[in-house]
């Protein structure tokens, strides 16, 4: 395009940008009043104009967080269509057409109308002609990028496969500002397919790094609460994701979506009320993580139901009673029958060994000495069973023989004995119980959540003495309610005529106590997602799963819990595993809990990483023998990575030179250093936040390989990848983890020879 056309072109799309923000500004407006309207509209005692209110005010929230959210880069581009002369023009949100029947006056980017926008190419055009990127600056448009994909007669289509192409390397050249950004300009066709895939089953996405998965779990489950509205507002959505970091790292990007509701969590965090990052050590990490370990807990519970060891003697309304373990056992059968749960079986186990003990102390109490029926009659009997069940002998006999447990009891109980181990864990080796073993009062870790959750499925809440406290407070409600009416009526205007009606309406006319009190009862104004996050029970509408390679099977099981219905998006790199009980195969992972019930999707571009980096990766992935294929770069930056050998001793002053240096050329850096070396890099850089509290919008950040998953860099120092290869249980994949988080640049120091992999380092 001639600069004038340019200009021309320029001045006309902020012509009709101008005009969508004017209609973003009308539309937001109207959510307000609307909103508003809602909020006074008058109470009636009718359930379901109540919730219809509440309906109306959480829709037009939620379209004022949608549109509010839109502000910020509203107009994405446009698309020329061949058989109709008006462009449709796609955006962040959706603004409606002035005539019914006529194009919105910008579409969604999730709506069906927008995806030719993603997926249309010069070979398959989709009947668009020229496809626009917008770009704007606030609400200025500052330039635009066309594509024409209806090429003229004897014109070469060149076709790299990518969509808006100068969009695209605009977005990947741009530098980081340490927080994820979302992707809707330039999603490309094969990211699209998998973002707009149905809903139901298992998706797993399976890309090597930097191929997009992050950002296609997050930009699918936008389009999933577009397209699932109400169900998906119902039930919510959860995104887990392995660390706070990296949860902090895309937190932006849903928001900038216009979609709040969601739950994010970690592993540590999938148990409401423990919240942890603690981790054990990888081979104890990788026993708890087994499938097995639901049979020992199953074993744990089963082993605290009335099992007695030996006989046992019990002084029951001055009688001697002897009790065996066999007599016990016909108890615990029946208690087991009366129901699957621990906890609410123990009643059962309560009442059955007050009818043994009353029945042994009536035979020798009531027995005739002549030999006939026994004397005591029935109201005797129930006198002795009420005297036996209270009697602190048999109380104690039940809390040792049935206790009621939490799941944290039960497995505190289960680790800090190794007899208890030993009876539970026959499953296992010797020497997997070994490490199973630890104090009583250590710290919870990401890998007992799971095991926490299988026993809260198998002991119950018994929740009686809650019930009837709610009945309580219920029945208190009630007396409150009428209490609160009764003051109404007697407040009414005496002035009235007596003998006429009093046109007065009072509130008592249009409600009772039990309504009243309902409605204090049921108001329940969190949302969903915070509902979701404080109850253990919830089941999700649909679960992403990110960097899904490192859970652990038993992990699998608490999500598969979380969302029976299996609709559920999960992406991760079988090449980056680096636990111990990760995922070597999707197939492996994925049956136990689903079946056939998942369907993979591969994703092969490499959008983060330059052509010059991943080559060094890609020999490291190659000489690990992995099976997979390192993606393809989809370009390359010009400038080659470095390797720099130093002396041992002047290794971490080094590393903090070049760090400097690097994070001066602007945008995010990262140090990633092998575990040995960690504590004397935090001392050596101390400007740098690491671990946890890594944030690379502050400054550089250190990092552990495991630590740097999921994160992307503009630079990255890697210190002494041999010591990485070494002390990963699973080496290989964090040195192609650390070697694949830079987007511009790639510093290796080291003070021990280079690993072979790496020797296009040293060749050139
Ligand atoms: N279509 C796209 N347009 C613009 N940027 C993209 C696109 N796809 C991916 N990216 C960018 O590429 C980078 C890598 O994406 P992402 O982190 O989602 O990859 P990943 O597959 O999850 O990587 P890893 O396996 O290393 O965690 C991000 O900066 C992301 O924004």
């Amino acid at each position: 395009m001639s600069s004038s056309t340019t200009d021309q072109a320029l001045a006309e799309e902020q012509e009709h940008v101008t005009g969508l923000y004017a209609r973003l500004d009308a539309a937001r407006e109207l959510a307000v009043t609307r909103r508003q309207q809602a909020i006074s509209a008058p109470l009636v005692d009718n359930p379901q104009a109540m919730g219809e209110k509440e309906a109306a005010v959480r829709f037009h929230g939620t379209r004022i967080v949608q549109l509010d959210a839109a502000e910020a880069g509203l107009v994405l581009g446009r698309l020329d269509r061949e058989e109709n002369p008006q462009p449709l023009y796609v955006g962040r949100t959706g603004l409606p057409a002035d005539d019914a029947g006529g194009d919105p006056a910008l579409v969604d980017w999730r709506a069906p109308a927008s995806r030719p926008f993603y997926t249309a190419t010069p070979f398959r055009p989709e009947g668009i002609a020229r496809r626009r990127h917008i770009r704007t600056l606030g609400r200025k448009v500052t330039g635009i990028d066309d594509e024409v994909l209806v090429l003229a007669e004897g014109e070469e289509a060149d076709d790299r496969g990518l969509t808006g192409e100068a969009a695209l390397l605009r977005a990947l050249t741009a530098e980081r500002t340490g927080r994820m950004t979302d992707i809707v300009r330039t999603i490309q066709a094969e990211q699209d397919a998998i973002i707009r895939s149905d809903s139901r089953g298992i998706l797993v996405v399976q890309g090597g790094p930097g191929t997009g998965k992050t950002a296609v779990a997050l930009h699918r489950a936008a389009y999933l609460l577009y397209t699932h509205r109400d169900r998906l507002a119902r039930s919510g959505l959860l995104v887990v994701g392995p660390t706070p970091t990296f949860l902090r790292y895309i937190a932006d990007v849903l928001p900038a979506l216009g979609e709040t509701g969601v739950v994010m969590a970690g592993l540590g965090d999938l148990r409401p009320g423990l919240s942890t990052t603690r981790v054990d050590e990888p081979a104890v990490a990788e026993v708890k993580g087994r499938l097995a370990m639901a049979d020992v807990v199953a074993a744990a519970v089963k082993d605290r139901q009335g099992v007695l060891r030996g006989t046992r003697e019990l002084v029951v309304d001055r009688e001697r009673i002897r009790l065996r373990a066999g007599d016990v056992a016909k108890v615990r059968t029946q208690a087991r029958r009366a129901s699957r749960l621990h906890n609410l079986a123990r009643p059962a186990f309560y009442r059955g060994l007050v009818d043994l003990l009353a029945q042994r102390v009536a035979d020798r109490l009531g027995s005739d000495v002549r030999g006939g029926e026994n004397l005591l009659d029935a109201e005797d009997r129930r006198a002795l069973r009420r005297e036996i069940a209270g009697e602190p002998a048999v109380v104690d006999l039940v809390e040792e023989l049935w206790p009621l447990l939490t799941p944290e009891e039960l497995l505190r109980d289960l680790f800090s004995s190794p007899d208890r181990l030993a009876r539970a864990g026959k499953g296992l080796s010797e020497a997997d119980r070994a490490l199973l073993v630890r104090d009583a009062d250590a710290p919870w870790t990401v890998s007992d959540v799971p095991l926490l959750e299988e026993a809260d499925e198998l002991l119950g809440v018994d929740d009686s003495a809650e019930r009837a406290a709610a009945a309580r407070r219920r029945q208190a409600g009630l007396d409150e309610a009428q209490r609160v009416l009764d003051l109404l009526h007697g407040s009414r205007s005496h002035d009235a005529d007596d003998d006429e009606e009093s046109e007065e309406l009072m509130a008592g006319d249009l409600l009772d106590a039990e309504g009243l009190a309902a409605r204090a009862d049921e108001a329940d104004y969190r949302s969903t997602a915070e509902r979701a996050a404080a109850d253990r029970t919830w089941t999700f509408g649909h679960v992403v799963v990110d960097e899904a390679q490192e859970l652990s099977a038993m992990a699998w099981r608490v999500l598969a819990r979380k969302c029976p219905t299996l609709s559920m998006t999960v992406v991760g790199d079988l090449a980056q595993t680096g636990t111990l009980g990760g995922a070597d195969s999707w197939a492996e992972v994925l049956t136990p809990h689903a079946r056939t019930q998942w369907r993979q999707a591969v994703l092969t571009v490499n959008y983060r990483t330059p052509t010059e980096i991943m080559e060094v990766a890609a020999d490291v992935l190659a000489a690990s023998g992995s099976s997979l294929e390192a993606p393809r770069s989809v370009r390359s930056s010009g400038e080659q990575p470095t390797a720099e050998r130093v002396a041992a001793g002047d290794l971490l002053d080094r590393v903090a030179e070049v760090t400097a240096d690097l994070a001066g050329k602007g945008g995010t850096a990262a140090v990633v250093v092998p575990p040995s070396l960690f504590a004397a890099a935090v001392a050596a850089l101390p400007g740098a936040t690491s671990g946890a509290d890594a944030d690379s919008s502050a400054g550089p950040v250190l990092l552990r390989p495991a630590e740097a998953k999921g994160l992307e860099f503009d630079s990255v120092v890697l210190v002494e990848p041999a010591a990485v290869l070494a002390e990963g249980v699973r080496g290989d994949s964090d040195l192609y983890v650390a070697l694949t988080r830079a987007t511009q640049r790639l510093a290796v120091l080291h003070a021990l020879d280079l690993p072979d992999s790496m020797s296009r380092l040293t060749d050139r």
